[in-house]
């Protein structure tokens, strides 16, 4: 890829997975949680750092205030490009700003073809504002992830997330920033997730075990979750949805988690090659495995069964993400649906390789792609449902 980018709930015992989802109306809802176990959270961000809650309730209240804030805002802030930084084109200039908004979408087409056509649904304005904070966040994943990541230290995270206040505050470096400055400009966009998802990269600079469910949760919505909340105060909420502006949210937050729950499952054995196991400790153990087996890579009836189980709460984030997909605005809806169909299709993949994710990469055919289309085109012409008030469920 091209070099401008890289430079810069847990369960009881006899139910082991469940999740418990919400969505409310009109500021009264309400949600309830998992019991998770503790998890030292010194050094995560001070927005969700209390160790005496569990995580999902600790990203709930993340969820809240962004809803909170895009009902504030409603049109965004009047920010303008700031040019006390000198920069190497005039991005305030409409044809430099139009270039830089041409050039996000280039590497979104390069990077994600199928989310790009995807794209193409959606209105002009929006979807230059997508692509934008497309690139912001493969950027931040490539920082620790491409090819220079054994060069980033937690110093550079610092900072991409000093770099990060200057593009919210006008003072954009390249003209990447400068789209991103722009669109952060132009919709209620909040720098908190922005900052979560770096703390994401931080988490993954540091630790590459989880204990318990409690922990993966958290940071699935750093690294994924994080993207919902960024991307609805672009996409908007239908005017005829009557769903609360926290039950939307809610259901972004939702498919972030499930699509890298998605990626976890998918990329087993890629991970552990790399010392990694994204896999809750205390449910390997519950099942009676361990980094060993992982390491080993033999599908056994044990592992088998243990993936049936993480693939199902996989299958609960998405189901709970799409009873919100259909109060997006209407141009909106078609890319979401898409992205949704094709991720959960991958879990399938899974099963269809008999649960061998140590050696097989589980994908999904260019047919199946294609017809996912016009089978995301077909809901997305569904308009609002309006969200149940609350939806529990367990397996
Ligand atoms: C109401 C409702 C349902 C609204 C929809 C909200 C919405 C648009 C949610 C988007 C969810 C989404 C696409 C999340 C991305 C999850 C993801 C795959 C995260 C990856 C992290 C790191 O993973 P890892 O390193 O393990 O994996 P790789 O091997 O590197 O792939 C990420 C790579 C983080 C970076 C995320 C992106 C580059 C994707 C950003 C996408 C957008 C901004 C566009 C989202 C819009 C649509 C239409 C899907
Ligand atoms: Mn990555």
């Amino acid at each position: 890829m091209s070099g401008v980018l890289l430079w810069v709930s847990c369960g009881p015992k006899e139910n082991p997975i469940s999740i418990v989802g919400v969505a409310g109306r009109g500021g009264r809802s309400q949600k309830r949680f998992g019991l998770c176990n503790g998890i030292s959270f010194a050094s995560f961000s001070p927005a969700i750092a209390d160790p005496s809650r569990s995580s999902e309730e600790r990203v709930y209240e993340v969820v809240l205030k962004q809803a909170a804030l895009v009902k504030e805002k409603k049109k965004g802030t009047e920010r303008t490009l700031n040019l006390d930084k000198p920069m190497e084109g005039d991005f305030t200039n409409g044809d430099l700003l139009s270039a830089a908004y041409d050039r996000c979408g280039e590497v979104c087409a390069e990077y994600a073809k199928t989310f790009y056509l995807g794209t193409q649904l959606m209105t002009q304005e929006r979807r230059k504002a997508i692509w934008a904070i497309y690139v912001w966040c493969r950027r931040t994943d490539e920082l620790v992830d491409g090819p220079n990541a054994s060069h980033i230290t937690p110093k550079a995270l610092d900072r991409w997330q000093q770099r990060l206040y200057d593009v919210f505050e006008g003072r954009p470096y390249d003209m990447y920033d400068a789209a991103l400055s722009d669109t952060v400009s132009k919709y209620p966009v909040d720098i908190q997730p922005f900052k979560d998802m770096i703390e994401g990269m931080r988490l993954d600079l540091r630790k590459s075990r989880y204990n318990n469910f409690d922990e993966l949760y958290l940071y699935c919505y750093y690294v994924a979750g994080t993207v919902g909340l960024m991307s609805v105060p672009v996409m908007g909420i239908s005017p005829e949805s009557k769903a609360s502006t926290e039950s939307v949210y809610n259901a972004a937050l939702a498919l972030g988690i499930a699509n890298q729950l998605t990626n976890i499952l998918r990329d087993v054995g890629e991970d552990s090659r790399r010392g990694r196991v994204y896999l809750p400790q205390d449910e390997l153990a519950q099942a009676g495995l361990s980094d060993e087996d992982i390491f080993r890579g033999k599908v056994t009836d044990k592992w088998r069964n243990f993936m049936k189980g993480q693939i199902q709460r996989a299958r609960m984030f998405f189901d709970e993400a799409e009873k919100g997909v259909s109060e997006l605005n209407s141009a909106s809806r078609w890319p979401v649906w898409a992205s949704l169909l094709l991720y959960r299709q991958i879990l399938d993949s899974i099963e269809a390789n008999d649960y061998n994710n140590f050696t097989k990469r589980a994908y999904v055919g260019k047919v199946k792609k294609l017809l996912s289309l016009p089978a995301a085109y077909g809901r997305a012409l569904l308009g609002p449902q309006n969200l149940t008030k609350m939806v529990t469920r367990k397996v």
